[in-house]
């Protein structure tokens, strides 16, 4: 049976990363998909876009939704302070069994834990199964029409505090022009929009950062 694409990338990743250091698992993958196979992981554009929000935000509980291969989750975790976790959300079996890898090869099993399963199931389970007050963080990087219905929910679940910071991925490209309606035209969120490209393209997209305001 041959590899999927999501195989091959963590074999590159197992064969050439060095095994605990995050930066180089990331580094990795970005050599990977520029140079062999494009693949959907938030790339080194936006991933330092990325890093500056987690930075400024400082999280001591993190929500990912889209997992994929973990590229993003190890970016996120790789900066997180002591005793602070992310929590990713992944759909798809097999990209969750690749993602797993990636996180334990790269050492920051400790601050990740990996949910498998549907976001509009797992969202509600937060508070009393994963015992989450509320998220400092949440990066949106998931199905696009997932966004705002999503975003719906967090609020609904009482998962967002004054603060809490949403950054979401593919707002150009593919694209979730519901998603930054809603956000833009919410009283509750104060929105900053950052042009980028897309992943290891020379194509347009774009990230929007939204902060609750209560
Ligand atoms: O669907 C996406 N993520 C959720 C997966 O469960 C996704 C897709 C693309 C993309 C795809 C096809 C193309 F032609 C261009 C871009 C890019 C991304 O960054 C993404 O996050
Ligand atoms: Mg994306």
């Amino acid at each position: 049976m041959n590899q999927s694409k999501e195989q091959r990338i963590l074999n590159f990743v197992l064969q050439n990363a060095v095994r605990g250091d995050p930066h180089s698992v990331v580094d990795t993958i970005d050599k990977y998909c520029s140079q062999k196979e494009w693949a959907m992981n938030v790339g080194d554009e936006k991933g330092k876009i990325l890093d500056k929000t987690v930075q400024e935000a400082n999280p001591s509980v993190a929500l990912e939704l889209g997992t994929y291969c973990g590229y993003s989750a190890v970016r996120i975790s790789r900066l997180l302070k002591a005793g602070a976790r992310l929590l990713t959300v992944e759909f798809n079996p097999e990209f969750a069994a690749i993602a797993k890898q990636m996180i334990e090869f790269a050492g920051v099993q400790d601050k990740v834990k990996l949910l498998e399963g549907p976001s509009e199931e797992i969202i509600p389970q937060l508070k009393k199964k994963y015992e989450v007050d509320t998220l400092d963080f949440v990066f949106l990087d998931h199905w696009k029409e997932r966004y705002t219905p999503d975003t719906i929910l967090l609020q609904e679940c009482n998962l967002l505090r004054k603060g809490s910071v949403l950054l979401a991925d593919n707002i150009i490209f593919p694209g979730a022009p519901d998603f930054v309606n809603y956000v833009r035209k919410s009283p509750h969120f104060q929105c900053t929009n950052y042009p980028s490209h897309l992943e290891y393209m020379q194509v347009e997209d774009a990230m929007e950062k939204a902060v609750f305001l209560g």
